[in-house]
């Protein structure tokens, strides 16, 4: 008679796994215990700093300030050095993120302009800066957003500046021309635009797509290639294209995730840039001025009078103090006919020696230097 072998019967195997999953979520249990424990303490601590802040602050006139750009980028720094897995680096430094602005939230409810509407890519980028924890205001242009920072009716705001593919948002580099606002920070967001349609369309009579005029020309091949004879509709924003899209039944919309959740849109083809690497880049503007964080970037405007070799003279002293430009954007100057001003960014802090040496040898150069600011670099 042949030996028969028992097989392992379904239940026992069962009770095994659940005895070993019990068990893995007795640890996550007790882990969760611990990480809540430390992230009250944390908060605890945040609480503590907004009294030493207010009582410092209450010898002198200004209003504390609670929010520190530099101290949020080293300890975002911190994070992502010392992390080994397995989770992501930056899905690690996202969940600090979010810790941090809760923690704020605690000392103070940091109300943040941006330009609108909701849905739009900025709003996205707001979150990445400040995380879930601040109070929002969507606005209709970038002006909005300078003037109501400018009047103190919000702590920060947030403008895009430029974008991978399709280059500077002009408007806003002419309107810190005339303002005196300083920039606290950048964003750098991925931009994936995805075609989606409402629940009423119909598909396959799709004769129209809407969207802000910067993303159709992201899509420009895939668009070409795809649906060449569908006519294109420049829209003030992604957000609002996506809105109409809502109640046209022959329409479509390029938008961004943000703007389908919001309008409860079906997405039919996702990322359909051009460019894999198309991201945009945001700036925080604010009040005040922001010490160093030990990586930084500095943004300056700089007028020189036309001649010859001015380029050349303009960007010696950045060479021979061994600085690092990072950008060089030429515009029109307001003043005059053929007269420029250059709007130029560069690694380090004004705080650095080598920073304030080049600074004062352009500034012997140049018709005019405006200081625009000093702000951590990017980190998430
Ligand atoms: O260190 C501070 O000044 C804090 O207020 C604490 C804290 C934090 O949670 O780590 C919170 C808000 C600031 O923007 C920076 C850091």
């Amino acid at each position: 008679m042949a030996d028969k072998k028992k097989a392992p019967s379904a239940s026992t195997e069962s009770s095994a796994d659940t005895e070993e999953l019990l068990a893995l979520r007795d640890q996550i249990d007790a882990l969760d215990e611990q990480i809540q424990q430390l992230i009250s303490d944390r908060a605890a601590c945040a609480q503590r700093v907004a009294e030493v802040k207010t009582r410092a602050r209450q010898k002198g006139d200004e209003p504390p300030l609670f929010y520190r750009p530099e101290r949020e980028a080293q300890v975002l720094q911190r994070v992502m050095a010392r992390h080994t897995g397995p989770l992501g680096q930056e899905d690690m430094a996202r969940l600090f993120r979010e810790i941090m602005s809760a923690c704020l939230a605690l000392e103070n409810t940091l109300q943040v302009a941006y330009l609108g509407p909701e849905g739009t890519f900025t709003q996205q980028a707001v979150i990445k800066h400040f995380g879930q924890w601040v109070e929002t205001r969507p606005l209709i242009a970038i002006d909005e957003v300078f003037r109501d920072v400018e009047a103190g009716a919000v702590n920060y705001g947030v403008v895009p500046v430029e974008n991978s593919t399709e280059g500077v948002v002009n408007h806003t580099l002419d309107t810190f021309l005339n303002s005196n606002l300083k920039i606290c920070g950048e964003v750098e967001l991925r931009i994936h635009q995805h075609l989606m349609i409402g629940p009423n369309t119909r598909r396959e009579a799709i004769s129209r797509i809407y969207s802000h005029q910067q993303s159709l020309a992201q899509c420009r091949k895939w668009l070409d290639a795809h649906l060449p004879h569908v006519e294109r509709v420049p829209v003030s924003s992604n957000a609002d294209a996506a809105r109409r899209v809502n109640t046209e039944w022959n329409a479509a919309a390029i938008a961004g995730s943000m703007a389908a959740e919001l309008y409860d849109l079906e997405i039919i083809s996702p990322k359909i840039e051009d460019q894999p690497d198309n991201s945009t880049r945001f700036l925080i503007i604010g009040r005040e001025s922001v010490p160093r964080s030990g990586q930084d970037k500095t943004s300056i405007i700089v007028s020189m009078r036309n001649g010859p070799g001015v380029l050349f003279s303009l960007l010696e002293p950045f060479n021979r103090h061994g600085i690092d430009m990072t950008r060089l954007e030429t515009r029109p100057a307001p003043s005059g006919t053929w007269a420029y001003v250059f709007f130029i960014d560069f690694k380090g802090h004004m705080d650095d020696d080598n920073v304030q040496q080049a600074l004062r040898d352009v500034e012997e150069r140049a018709v005019e230097v405006k200081r625009l600011g000093s702000y951590p670099m990017a980190v998430l």
